[in-house]
């Protein structure tokens, strides 16, 4: 019995998020939230859907939609309009996501995982730890900021860009299949955080693109890939089915751990996918804000929060450690220690933004 709740459930990453949870063979029971009275009605749709979980939802009586939840996946939350920044959303969003986390500290078990979406990643996710931390709840194996989508938008840009340039024959690469979109950890990661510069992608394969201006503006097209979004819709939101698949697909892989008794359901995918964690208690965590200092040259740096592949407990879901192949095994290029070091900056900055917030609310 696995049961998942989403907050902000009536929403543009909401709506589509919990449909396709409601797809997910390892879900069984779907519990929505979110303070706008449709939420009742979104779940009763969701509910006539004959896969095999139940889906309840409310606008009220949250601790009864949190009870006994394996993971809570926070949604909610405003999202941008044309000329705002991330950072435009924290005022506000901070506020929502700091309520509903106390409500996840007062009603959740002492394994239950939280999932942020809401915006911005960057600075809410120390909001969430310290608020956790002043309930005496928190717990760094179990806390995730989801960036997955720009590993999404990186594999698709990477792929439409190696099947541009092969039917153009450009680039020394010989190979008559058409690249995929699938997930390949062994071609690119992105870490870092989740808002322009703080982005990081990093090409594992170096002998994929060669043309230094090329490698440019696919790195410019990761970071500033919600921006082209919000863009589009023109005042009227940010990504959000992309999102959801985003959030599906991650909460899918841990789920698949959780189901780990069930041989065939584990690890379709073999990648470790990223979040941005906080890093002081876990496993690698040390090394690695040991190993930023290093790339950045600065020996007074200390981030404690990154988006890094992590590892999942193959029992439980939680997280087991950090993987640093990516930073440790790859050779990073003279522009990617650079990527690096100016995402550290935003990110130090992003980071005393939540904690002072708390630190400034501590009321609980
Ligand atoms: N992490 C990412 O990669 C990523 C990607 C896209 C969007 N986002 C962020 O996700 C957030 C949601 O985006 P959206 O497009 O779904 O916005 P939306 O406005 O469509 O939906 C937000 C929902 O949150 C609900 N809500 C507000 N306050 C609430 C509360 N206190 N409790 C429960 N529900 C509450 C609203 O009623 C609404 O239904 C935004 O902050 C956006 O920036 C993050
Ligand atoms: O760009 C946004 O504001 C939403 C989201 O963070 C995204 O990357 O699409």
């Amino acid at each position: 019995m696995v049961k998942v709740c989403v907050l902000g459930a009536s929403g543009g990453i909401g709506q589509p998020l919990s449909l396709l949870l409601k797809l997910s063979p390892y879900v069984s029971t779907l519990a929505l939230y979110d303070i706008n009275d449709i939420t009742k009605g979104i779940s009763k749709d969701l509910d006539h859907i004959n896969t095999n979980s139940n889906c309840s939802g409310a606008n009220a009586d949250i601790a009864n939609i949190l009870k006994d939840a394996n993971i809570v996946i926070i949604t909610a939350g405003i999202p941008r309009k044309p000329g705002m920044t991330r950072d435009d959303l924290f005022k506000i969003n901070a506020k929502i996501v700091k309520n509903l986390t106390i409500e996840y500290g007062k009603y959740c078990s002492a394994n239950t995982k939280l999932l942020i979406i809401s915006n911005p990643v960057n600075s809410l996710i120390p909001v969430v730890c310290e608020t956790l931390k002043l309930m005496g709840k928190f717990n760094s194996r179990l806390v995730m900021g989801i960036t997955m989508l720009d590993l999404i938008r990186a594999n698709t840009f990477l792929a439409n860009l190696l099947n541009e340039n092969k039917s153009k024959k450009k680039n020394a690469i010989v190979n008559s299949k058409q690249y995929n979109k699938q997930l390949n950890n062994n071609n690119i990661m992105v870490i870092g955080g989740h808002s322009g510069t703080t982005i990081v992608p990093l090409l594992i394969n170096k002998t994929l693109l060669y043309n230094e201006k090329e490698i440019k503006e696919l790195v410019h097209q990761i970071q500033f890939g919600g921006d082209e979004i919000v863009k589009a819709k023109n005042g009227k939101g940010s990504a959000t089915l992309s999102m959801a698949f985003a959030g599906y697909f991650f909460t899918n892989e841990i789920l698949k751990t959780i189901n780990f008794d069930n041989e065939e359901s584990i690890y379709s995918n073999e990648n470790n996918l990223p979040c941005y964690v906080y890093l002081p208690d876990l496993p690698n965590g040390k090394f690695l804000q040991d190993k930023l200092k290093e790339i950045t040259q600065n020996s007074e740096l200390n981030i404690e929060y990154f988006a890094i592949p992590v590892k999942l407990n193959r029992k439980s879901g939680d997280i087991n450690s950090i993987d640093l192949s990516c930073i440790l095994k790859n050779t990073l290029s003279p522009n990617e220690k650079e990527m690096i070091k100016v995402a550290c900056e935003a990110l130090t900055k992003d980071i005393k933004t939540g904690e002072d917030y708390i630190k400034n609310n501590s009321k609980l």
